[in-house]
């Protein structure tokens, strides 16, 4: 059985001192509702989340900068506890964040591949199986050969997408979807989305195009300042917000 149910799901950030944010992290909260006042310390990125999907759902995330929409990917993929409420997550769970994660710069995009099946727990003998059918996806030719450093945005994307997708991800996460990629590319990586949606699989997709959100998604989660705003089939969602824009 594959799903994932949120059960009153909160998050709060831990501000540092005279606002600055947690480590490494220098973004300035927007979205989600600062506690504190001028003495700040907190930062609610997600408060009192509840949804659930099952086999075959493929959920767009949307909402204003800062929403909560990658706080939530996280929280599901387990990066991150949340700090009330649970998740229940049953399925093997990847995730294609932030596109340069996960692989090393030094090391060739075949080495990568190795790598990254091994992390997700496929055996090496399984994972040589798969690497032709990935590196052929990925459309990368010679340059499988040549460290992920020299690649571009777009190559890094295509790898990315290839290994996250051919490793049998029951349920996938995605943040800012491969916008990068030809327009080739992207017909055939929206149609191993809908396979990896037929098999049974469940897709989260957090981003800002609705048009892609539209082609690809079934149900949506509006998200505004960390708090449902709605959650309903996508063909519900887009036409409510096409009446209001004609209003
Ligand atoms: N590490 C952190 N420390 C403190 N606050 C954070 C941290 N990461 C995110 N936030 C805050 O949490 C809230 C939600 O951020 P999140 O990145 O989840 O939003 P988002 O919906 O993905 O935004 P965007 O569309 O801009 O990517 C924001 O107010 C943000 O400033």
């Amino acid at each position: 059985m594959i799903s994932i149910r949120a059960e009153h799901l909160g998050l709060t950030y831990r501000l540092r001192q005279k606002l600055t944010l947690a480590p490494r992290d220098n973004r300035v909260p927007t979205g989600g509702h600062i506690d504190g006042g001028r003495r700040a310390r907190f930062v609610t990125a997600l408060d009192d989340v509840n949804f659930s999907l099952e086999a075959g759902d493929r959920l767009g995330l949307v909402g204003t900068n800062g929403a909560g929409k990658t706080t939530l990917l996280k929280v599901l993929y387990g990066i991150y506890e949340p700090t009330k409420g649970h998740a229940v997550i049953e399925g093997r769970v990847d995730a294609l964040f932030n596109i340069n994660l996960g692989f090393r710069r030094e090391a060739t995009g075949r080495r990568n591949i190795m790598l990254r099946g091994l992390i997700n727990g496929w055996s090496q003998a399984e994972i040589e199986k798969r690497m032709d059918e990935i590196i052929e996806f990925s459309e990368l030719g010679d340059f499988i050969d040549i460290p992920f450093k020299a690649y571009s945005q777009g190559m890094a994307a295509r790898l990315a997408f290839s290994v996250a997708t051919s490793l049998e991800p029951e349920i996938l996460l995605m943040d800012e979807w491969i916008g990068a990629g030809d327009p080739n590319f992207q017909d055939k990586a929206k149609k191993r989305m809908n396979e990896l949606a037929e098999k049974a699989g469940i897709i989260v997709l957090a981003s800002h195009n609705h048009a892609l959100l539209k082609r690809t998604c079934n149900k949506i989660l509006e998200l505004e300042k960390g708090r449902v705003k709605a959650f309903q089939p996508a063909e519900e969602w887009f036409g409510r917000k096409a009446e209001k824009e004609v209003s």
